[in-house]
């Protein structure tokens, strides 16, 4: 936090809190807390208390505890109980005991806006910055729920005054988060004409006219713009400045001159400095946003498609989209405020959507495409929650994207990958799941093989050949591919050897790839095996993995130690020998280390050399602390979503992505020398030249 807030005078807050006491009244109770709630843990404390995570006895829901001294004055966070907003942290119960008084939260496990912004911005074990920044989209999506939130209060002459990062929590650890404002400590009336005068707030949060004891309402969307800002570029508008000049910096020509802003798309700071008008009259105002409606989502699906990434060859141009969306049910016209807002489609919805009226638009003949996705539209459209037939008709929207059916759709790594993340984990049903282990998420891989249109006779590198090599087997017989399988367990090296004994055509490696060569401890579990523990190459190596070994729980015969070796200096060793000097096929088994396969052939410059690779993605497991199911497949899209675009952005530079689904299979092809290869003609003419036996390489 760069600076903590400044207290106001006691003020006439009489209305407000007598509108509050009604409510208050009926949600108060006079008892010891702990004969209702169970205390879990401390999470924080404040200026004026401690804040506990605690379970409801009966109904088990767990709740945020902030204990505050009792006085005879009530706080201005009691005005919480009359506000009731999807975006406004909730106040559900205030229990008393004579001495202290604890307001009963709604719990947030995502951490603050703060150290969101932080998280995103932070760098990469590469020292890359702007990693996940947020896109212009996200950046929207969010300032969508923070004016939604602001626009509520003042409706009911309620001003907060401390709008700033860390008084916006996060309902949990999620890729789409939604913000919940907080801390009403500074809160007060603000009736419609009314000027305020007490100098209060977070200085580096506060609007000129604020330092100058003269406000209204219009503080909290200067503020707010500040939030947006931070969100945008990373890091705070006036975060360098000290305190004692902070007036002169606020109060003068504002200038946005982050390099960040680059990266986006630039009407996002031209809408930012909007909100940061120096003279309120001038400034932007929330009702003028329309953020309760489409106008944000509409505006960047616009500006994206005018960029040429994002061009979706149909011709269509700005008015017929916008067309669209003011057509869209529900699309124009100011949500109520009971929080309707919250339940609208987001981005990437809106954007398939945009795809499908599109199509429609340019009369083109959609097929099995407009069949499938029309009562998706519509259901989206009209969408209360995530109903059941919601969820049933994404599986037609996946499919139809799978088979390529929507006219024009062109690959987007940052909004696909968190499309593709947040759909197909929850159409593959892992989130019914109750316990999210790998093998359960193995389980959901396709169990037919991948046949894509491949040269005969080329050579085809396998990662994470497995136990019984099946695929390769396809592969082989279909193609007479010269097959390199890597298998790093040597259990199943040696069940993938019994298995594939005496095929011709088949190079064995007993190892895994990644980033760097070193040995790991492996851990098989069913059918499965995933890297537990790595360990750095170095004189006691030995030991330490005998250590670590004593130290794993559970069956240590399921324990392996393995070689991982960098797949840069491995893969050109192993073409080294190939006549081809190409490969044909590349499989990779997408899991923990295996992502950095990609990377390293990107590195040392040998993805060109790659014809098609084919990918079978699924979510990398959160193994840290999470406190339910949900929140440890939260942070498993997380981290899946990160490995997923990084290796996405990679290969998008020399690869085009064929089709594909994540967690399932997708397939990239080669950008340029795809013509050369298809000229080559059917070699499935061709004789089969003679394939050495199977071969191996051990390096146990
Ligand atoms: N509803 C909640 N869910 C989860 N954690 C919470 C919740 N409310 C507060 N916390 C945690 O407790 C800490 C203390 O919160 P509190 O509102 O008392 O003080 P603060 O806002 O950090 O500081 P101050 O009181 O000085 O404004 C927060 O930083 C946050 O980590």
């Amino acid at each position: 936090m760069i600076s903590e807030s400044i207290e106001a005078k006691p003020v006439n807050k009489q209305s407000v809190f007598s509108r509050a006491a009604d409510v208050s009244r009926s949600l108060t109770t006079t008892s010891n807390i702990w004969d209702e709630y169970n205390l879990v843990q401390q999470l924080g404390s404040g200026s004026f208390g401690v804040v506990r995570s605690v379970t409801h006895r009966d109904s088990k829901q767990r709740y945020a505890a902030k204990t505050v001294r009792l006085t005879d004055q009530p706080e201005p966070e009691m005005l919480m109980v009359s506000l009731e907003h999807p975006h406004i942290l909730q106040l559900r119960q205030i229990v008393e005991n004579g001495v202290e008084r604890h307001l009963i939260l709604d719990l947030c496990t995502g951490g603050d806006l703060e150290k969101w912004i932080e998280d995103r911005y932070d760098e990469d074990f590469e020292g890359t910055r702007f990693y996940d920044q947020p896109s212009t989209s996200s950046v929207l999506c969010l300032a969508e729920q923070m004016f939604s939130a602001i626009a509520y209060l003042h409706e009911r002459s309620v001003v907060h005054r401390d709008v700033k990062p860390p008084n916006w929590m996060l309902a949990c650890r999620s890729l789409f988060p939604k913000v919940k404002l907080s801390d009403f400590g500074l809160a007060c009336e603000c009736q419609a004409g009314e000027v305020l005068t007490e100098k209060c707030g977070s200085p580096h949060y506060m609007a000129p006219e604020v330092f100058e004891c003269s406000y209204t309402a219009l503080c909290d969307v200067w503020s707010t713009g500040l939030v947006v800002h931070d969100i945008a570029v990373g890091s705070p508008l006036f975060h360098k400045i000290p305190e004692p000049q902070l007036e002169e910096h606020v109060c003068g020509l504002i200038e946005m001159t982050s390099p960040t802003w680059r990266y986006h798309k630039p009407f996002l700071k031209a809408f930012v400095a909007e909100l940061l008008q120096r003279e309120t009259e001038g400034r932007q105002d929330y009702t003028g946003l329309d953020c309760t409606d489409y106008k944000c989502c509409s505006t960047v699906l616009i500006e994206d498609m005018r960029v040429p990434k994002r061009s979706i060859g149909t011709g269509l141009g700005e008015s017929s989209v916008q067309d669209v969306m003011d057509t869209m049910p529900g699309g124009s016209g100011p949500a109520g405020l009971d929080g309707s807002s919250a339940m609208k489609p987001k981005l990437s919805e809106l954007l398939m959507l945009c795809l499908l009226f599109e199509g429609r638009a340019e009369g083109l003949d959609l097929g099995a495409a407009e069949k499938q996705l029309a009562p998706c539209a519509e259901l989206l459209l009209e969408r209360n929650g995530q109903s059941d037939e919601l969820m049933a008709c994404r599986v037609p929207l996946l499919g139809s994207l799978h088979n390529d059916q929507i006219p024009g759709y062109r690959y987007n790594v940052t909004e696909d990958c968190h499309f593709w993340a947040s759909y197909a984990a929850r159409d593959r049903h892992v989130e019914g799941s109750s316990i999210l282990d790998f093998t359960r998420l193995a389980a959901f891989r396709l169990n037919s093989p991948f046949i894509p249109p491949l040269q005969q006779n080329g050579t085809a590198l396998y990662i994470g050949a497995h136990r019984s090599g099946d695929d390769g087997l396809v592969f082989q017989r279909r193609h007479g591919l010269q097959m390199h399988l890597f298998e790093p367990s040597p259990t199943y090296f040696q069940m993938l050897r019994d298995s594939l004994a005496g095929a011709p055509g088949f190079i064995l490696h007993n190892y895994g790839l990644g980033s760097k060569t070193r040995r790991a401890l492996l851990r098989l579990s069913g059918t499965a095996s995933r890297i537990v523990n790595m360990t750095q190459t170095g004189a006691d190596l030995e030991e330490d993995l005998e250590d670590e070994l004593d130290d794993e729980e559970g069956d240590p015969e399921g324990t392996e130690t393995v070689w991982i070796r960098s797949a840069a200096e491995a893969i050109p060793e192993v073409l080294a020998e190939d006549r081809t000097g190409f490969v044909e096929l590349l499989h990779v088994n997408c899991e923990g280390c295996e992502y950095d396969v990609v990377q390293g052939l990107s590195q040392t410059g040998q993805l060109f050399r790659v014809g098609q690779i084919q990918l079978a993605t699924h979510l990398l497991e959160y193994t840290g602390p999470a406190s339910d199911f949900q929140e440890a497949l939260s942070l498993s899209l997380q981290i899946s979503v990160k490995r997923y675009c990084e290796m996405h952005q990679t290969l998008s530079l020399t690869h085009d992505r064929a089709w594909g689904l994540p967690w399932v299979w997708e397939r990239w092809t080669r950008r340029d020398g795809r013509k050369a290869l298809c000229s080559a003609g059917s070699s499935t003419l061709k004789q089969l030249p003679e394939r050495p036996c199977l071969q191996w390489s051990w390096l146990h």
